[in-house]
């Protein structure tokens, strides 16, 4: 399956969704990984990024690991642990792996880390596939 680059409006990859993340993803080694910088927008508590939109980093890099990988696949279920506030304005490197799969789930893992390695928060995802017709 293929996105429609010029059309598609997801959240976190789309690069015409005037709200959206705007996020760009590479391979690297066994790895999917992308980068962002959380604006004052992105936040919750002041000075700490919104948990939502550290969330959407974790599954989007689990996803993209898929998509790019021609899984057709949706997130079924995930588990985040929120290490350390992510604090705005510093950027974020984001990186996903597979650890498993069985029948139609497949399980990864990803984390995000700020720029001296240190990480802010890991996430377990579930992902079960599903016939590409079903994600339109
Ligand atoms: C390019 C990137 C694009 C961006 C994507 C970003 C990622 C996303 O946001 S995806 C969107 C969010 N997720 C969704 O919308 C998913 C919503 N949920 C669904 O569509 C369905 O519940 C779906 C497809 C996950 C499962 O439904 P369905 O296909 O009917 O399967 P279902 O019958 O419930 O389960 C099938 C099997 O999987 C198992 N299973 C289902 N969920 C889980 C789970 N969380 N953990 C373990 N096993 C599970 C079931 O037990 C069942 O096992 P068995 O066959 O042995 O009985």
């Amino acid at each position: 399956m293929t996105i429609d680059e010029t059309t598609h409006m997801c959240f976190a990859c789309s690069p015409i969704n005037p709200i959206g993340l705007k996020l760009v993803f590479a391979d690297k080694g066994d790895t999917c990984v992308t980068r962002f910088v959380p604006g004052p927008q992105h936040q919750g508590w002041t000075g700490r990024v919104h948990g939502g939109i550290v969330t959407t980093l974790l599954d989007e890099a689990m996803a993209q690991f898929l998509y790019r990988r021609d899984e057709t696949a949706v997130t079924a279920e995930l588990t985040v642990r929120f290490r350390i506030p992510a604090p705005v304005g510093s950027e974020l490197l984001v990186e996903a792996r597979q650890t498993g799969a069985r029948g139609r789930l497949l399980t990864l893992e990803a984390k995000a880390c700020l720029k001296d390695g240190t990480v802010v928060a890991v996430a377990q995802g579930k992902f079960l596939r599903v016939p590409p017709d079903a994600l339109g």
